[in-house]
């Protein structure tokens, strides 16, 4: 009895985990091709595989819960720009994601069947000279809902993190708007307590 339970346990594992591999494969596949639209819509095919060499990748699962006590929405994540360069969001059936647009309003994205969500962040509005803005957003979900997500994304390698906009975008019309910066310097800066008190970090920490 031992035996069988632990047999199909094993058979779980690797079929969960055939499943994420698959969903990583797939993500990846989108991501690098929203790279490559990016880099087209700036005209910048020809940096097409430096910058992808420059770029790794990783996922995340989260699940969220209130004190199912409570009633009522509540903010279980707080607004914030991601730190990397872009986010696929797969929200399982219970929505919440909320992103905040130019002019101060909330949208929520509403989980749509095999859709997801992208979402830009500051590594990718440095490296275009913020030709692309990184939204605020933030997670908000009812007091008797557990939510979960998946959060698959690009950041830059740990041995290549220098994060600098291509001399194309830079001129006098558009001057350089962060100075290069080394991106696991500014997360770790961005996550300690002095990083925590400024409302746009990024700006502080390397605005030009
Ligand atoms: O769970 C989500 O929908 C978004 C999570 C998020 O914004 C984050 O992890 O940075
Ligand atoms: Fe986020």
């Amino acid at each position: 009895m031992k035996l069988y339970g632990l047999i199909l346990t094993i058979v779980s594992f690797s079929m969960v985990s055939n499943l994420v591999w698959n969903y990583a494969i797939h993500m990846k596949e989108l991501l690098q091709m929203i790279h490559k639209m990016v880099l087209e819509i700036l005209g910048l095919e020809d940096h097409y595989n430096s910058h992808m060499e420059s770029i790794d990748y990783s996922m995340r699962f989260t699940k969220y819960y209130n004190d199912l006590s409570e009633t009522g929405t509540k903010v279980v994540m707080p607004s914030h720009k991601d730190p990397n360069y872009l986010s696929i969001i797969g929200q399982h059936n219970i929505g919440g994601l909320e992103i905040e647009t130019s002019n101060g309003e909330w949208i929520s994205t509403t989980p749509i069947k095999n859709s997801f969500t992208v979402l830009l962040g500051e590594a990718f509005m440095a490296w275009t000279n913020k030709r692309f803005q990184a939204p605020c957003h933030r997670v908000k979900i009812d007091g008797s809902e557990e939510r979960y997500s998946i959060v698959f994304s690009t950041i830059p390698s740990f041995t290549n993190d220098v994060i600098n906009p291509p001399k194309e975008l830079v001129d006098e019309e558009h001057p350089l708007l962060f100075k290069s910066f080394k991106y696991y310097d500014y997360v770790n800066f961005r996550f300690s307590d002095e990083g925590e008190k400024h409302k746009d970090t990024l700006q502080f920490y390397c605005g030009a």
